[in-house]
């Protein structure tokens, strides 16, 4: 084993083991209220451009790339008053005479020209009709693995913006290690905390980064994204997107990434534990011997055998509950608002009233949008059957829970499991308390009622896979501009440059969806050779992929100011 994977397998170790804590405990999840932080690094050795595990490539094509980077970034005209673009000759020319000179100024000449020449700050632009289901349309769980397995087996040339050490990532609510790992192998310099951050700590924050990393509890609002300058690219750690406001991220040509399905089968593992525990009341009696109470009791208490599950929303959760709950004698029907295929004897039924009718126990799995505000409220509760049970793991917003209170008081409701609230804490701790929910002193006092905070998600499994995947789309966004899996901009994607295509640039432009756009764009890049170009609109947002060859170096600040100076533009990058 060669000492840099080596010291990548050790780094792997080391935090994982930081990450369990003092405790010992076998969570990565524990929200600790400590924040542990790595700063920015600006130290010679972070300025070192490292590969990406886990298949290091090969070490020519890594040369060829850092060589072929150097000769692009030393050769363009910078922010000088000696400097001016007519004074640049040939690349290969301009590197020798500049690489002396160059390693002098170094700081000076690489943010000169990542500034300008890439576009870190960007502008405004349109409306998009959004959802953020993760079965909608946009998504492209094919296109992800194919795009995953060539990430891991790099065929082509890697494109980089600039130096990848100015890449700055901010990290929240303890995002796996696998993340934290395959985005420090970029070079990318990563800010890491355990929980998430209050409002005004977050504006701080995010008004320097490029990149942010959440899960379901930051709120990326467009107050908060208003602030965020630099930011090209938001990965949500989780399948919910809808703590981000996507349509003003569109706008202003952030892309979001989540991760659509990793965490599915730990949420649908989670609530068949729920339906045998509330049957048999697990819950109370496990709280009454803890107390030290012998409290044998059968009154009440069920087989889960032959009862009927209502799953509400039938998509990755929900349609993998079907089969498990199937496989343990339950009796399956489902309502969703659109009409999909049911798996092993499930049934689709057509309202959501006949579903609350029949079912014994009723599972929510819906995304939160307007439309699933308080779908279960006190006229839902009062169509269920009496005696039957609720489990919500979708979103706190879902259930009107004062309703839930007083139907359980009333014992209609015989028991509940809910893992999301209308409000949750930022970080652990003792918050869970009438100061966060008015209603949480009378929700804690009731029976047969599981309360978890949050965790469906939370298993070494789903975390570790919803690591890799955002954090591998976040290396490929930010890389080679693909948006394949993004949520909110349209799937967009080119095959790799080869080894061999040296002078080529990736243009990367989005701008608003409106004619005229792309004659211009044309009329821009024309004068080079369009090698390869696409180009799709989501709403109001179009995003363009072309490949140019032939372009000098001395050409790069010009094709980018003068796809800066087009109206339409809401931001171009150049990459090299
Ligand atoms: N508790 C936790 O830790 C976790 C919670 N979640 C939540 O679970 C939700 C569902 O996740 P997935 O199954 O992956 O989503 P999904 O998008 O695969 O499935 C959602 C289904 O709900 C349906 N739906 C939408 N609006 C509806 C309505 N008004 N009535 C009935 N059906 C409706 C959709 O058509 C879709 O089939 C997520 O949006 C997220 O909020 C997800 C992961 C972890
Ligand atoms: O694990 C988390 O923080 C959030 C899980 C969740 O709700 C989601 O994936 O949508």
């Amino acid at each position: 084993m060669s000492s840099k994977i080596r010291s990548l397998f050790q780094g792997f170790r080391s935090s994982l083991d930081a990450d369990h804590g003092a405790s010992g405990s076998f969570s990565g999840d524990s929200d600790s209220p400590t924040t542990s932080t790595t700063t920015y690094d600006s130290s010679p050795a972070a300025a070192i451009p490292r590969r990406a595990p886990p298949t290091p490539p090969d070490e020519k094509d890594n040369h060829h790339h850092l060589k072929t980077l150097q000769h692009f970034q030393q050769s363009i005209p910078v922010h000088s008053k000696n400097s001016s673009p007519s004074s640049t000759t040939s690349p290969e020319n301009q590197h020798n005479h500049n690489q002396h000179k160059n390693y002098e100024n170094r700081e000076t000449m690489t943010d000169a020209q990542q500034i300008e020449v890439n576009g870190l700050v960007h502008s405004i632009s349109h409306t998009l009709s959004l959802s953020n289901s993760p079965t909608s349309t946009f998504h492209s769980p094919v296109g992800s693995y194919n795009s995953r397995t060539t990430f891991n087996r790099p065929s082509g040339k890697q494109l980089k913006p600039f130096n990848t050490q100015d890449i700055k990532i901010l990290l929240l609510e303890n995002v796996n290690v696998a993340a934290r790992e395959i985005l420090e192998s970029q070079g990318y310099q990563v800010e890491f905390h355990k929980s998430s951050l209050p409002e005004d700590q977050l504006v701080e924050k995010i008004r320097d980064v490029h990149v942010i990393g959440i899960r379901s509890k930051t709120k990326l609002s467009a107050k908060v994204l208003r602030e965020a300058k630099n930011l090209l690219v938001i990965g949500c750690f989780c399948i919910g997107t809808n703590q981000v406001d996507l349509e003003y991220a569109a706008k202003h040509g952030i892309s979001v990434f989540n991760s659509p399905f990793s965490n599915s089968r730990s949420v649908a593992e989670l609530v068949i534990s729920e339906i045998i525990a509330l049957a048999r009341q697990l819950g109370d009696r496990s709280m009454e011997m803890h107390n030290g109470t012998w409290n044998k009791v059968s009154a009440r208490c069920w087989e889960i055998r032959g009862k009927i599950l209502g799953i509400i929303g039938y998509g990755h959760i929900g349609s993998q509950l079907s089969v498990l709950s199937e496989a343990m004698g339950m009796k399956v029907i489902y309502y969703d608002v659109v009409p999909l295929m049911a798996l092993g004897t499930a049934k689709q039924v057509p309202t959501l009233k006949d579903l609350l009718e029949q079912a014994d126990f009723v599972t929510l799995h819906v995304p939160e949008i307007p439309e699933t505000k308080n779908m279960i409220g006190a006229e839902q509760l009062a169509q269920m059957k009496q005696g039957s049970y609720l489990i919500n793991a979708s979103r706190g917003s879902v259930v009107d829970i004062p309703a839930l209170i007083e139907s359980m008081r009333s014992g209609h409701t015989a028991g509940a499991a809910l893992d999301v609230y209308p409000s949750e804490p930022a970080a652990n701790g003792d918050y869970f308390n009438d100061t966060l929910n008015t209603w949480g002193n009378d929700l804690r006092s009731l029976k047969n009622l599981i309360l978890t905070p949050h965790i469906g998600g939370s298993t070494e499994e789903a975390q570790s896979a919803i690591g890799v995947e955002v954090g591998e789309a976040l290396v490929r966004y930010i890389n080679s501009g693909s948006t394949i899996g993004c949520v909110n901009m349209p799937e967009v994607t080119l095959r790799s440059l080869t080894l061999a295509e040296e002078n080529h640039v990736r243009v990367i432009f989005i701008h608003s969806n409106r004619p005229g756009v792309l004659r211009q764009v044309n009329s821009i890049l024309g004068d080079h050779n369009v090698d390869k170009q696409m180009s799709d609109s989501r709403g109001d947002v179009a995003y363009l992929m072309a490949d140019i060859s032939d372009v000098n170096a001395g050409d790069i600040r010009s094709l980018y100011e003068s796809l800066e100076a087009l109206s339409s533009k809401i931001m171009t990058r150049v990459l090299y």
